[in-house]
């Protein structure tokens, strides 16, 4: 049975579905609908992405501005990644923390995070491809993030791989979040 595990910031959950493993390899599934409703998960998915990267490669802090924020579902196929959310509405009880999970393809486990988290990762163990659902499309206007070091997290590296868009992200602090708990 997959596992529906709440993170400390609220509406965010850790997914860890069974393993099937034969002389093949093994089966994991991720997203269910029934299981995902009987949680209250949204499954209204609109795009779906993947991403691979190299040891030490950190992408992040991002996030889409509303109205065109959305809930993100993100999973491990290959590699190692320590995953991140911030949470940025500004009534949560939480918000400004963080929460922190190793998603790994051996454990074939994910993260669920409802909109008005940023999301980002370091890579443990490359190459690393990660697999992405968002219930809005892409928005290039709306798509937007926060500095990596700029929200407490102690990530293991102080020097990791960045793209130029994510160095030149704003601080937590400078960042006016228009993001309510909904
Ligand atoms: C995110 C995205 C990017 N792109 C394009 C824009 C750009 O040319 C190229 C690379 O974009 P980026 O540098 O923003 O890609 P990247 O830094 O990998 O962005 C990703 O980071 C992780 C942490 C997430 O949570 C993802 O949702 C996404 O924001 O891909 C799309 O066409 N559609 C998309 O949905």
């Amino acid at each position: 049975m997959t596992e529906i595990i709440g993170l400390d910031l609220p509406g965010a959950f850790e997914i860890r579905p069974p393993v099937h493993r034969d002389l093949r390899g093994t089966f994991r599934k991720i997203m269910h609908r029934p299981t995902f409703e009987r949680h209250g998960l949204s499954t209204e998915f609109a795009e779906e992405y993947f991403t691979e990267s190299a040891d030490r490669v950190l992408r992040g802090l991002h996030f889409q501005l509303p109205p065109h924020d959305h809930v993100k579902l993100v999973y491990c196929v290959t590699g190692a990644v320590l995953d991140v959310a911030v949470d940025l509405r500004r009534d949560s009880p939480t918000f400004g923390r963080h929460v922190m999970v190793e998603l790994s393809a051996e454990l074939g486990n994910g993260v669920y995070l409802p909109p008005g988290l940023a999301h980002g990762f370091y890579v443990r163990r490359g190459p690393a491809i990660l697999v992405y659902k968002t219930s809005t499309v892409h928005t290039a206007s709306a798509d937007s993030g926060i500095r990596w070091d700029s929200a407490g997290i102690d990530w293991p590296d102080t020097a990791p791989i960045l793209s130029g868009r994510d160095l030149n992200l704003p601080t937590l602090e400078s960042f006016e979040s228009p993001f309510h708990i909904r």
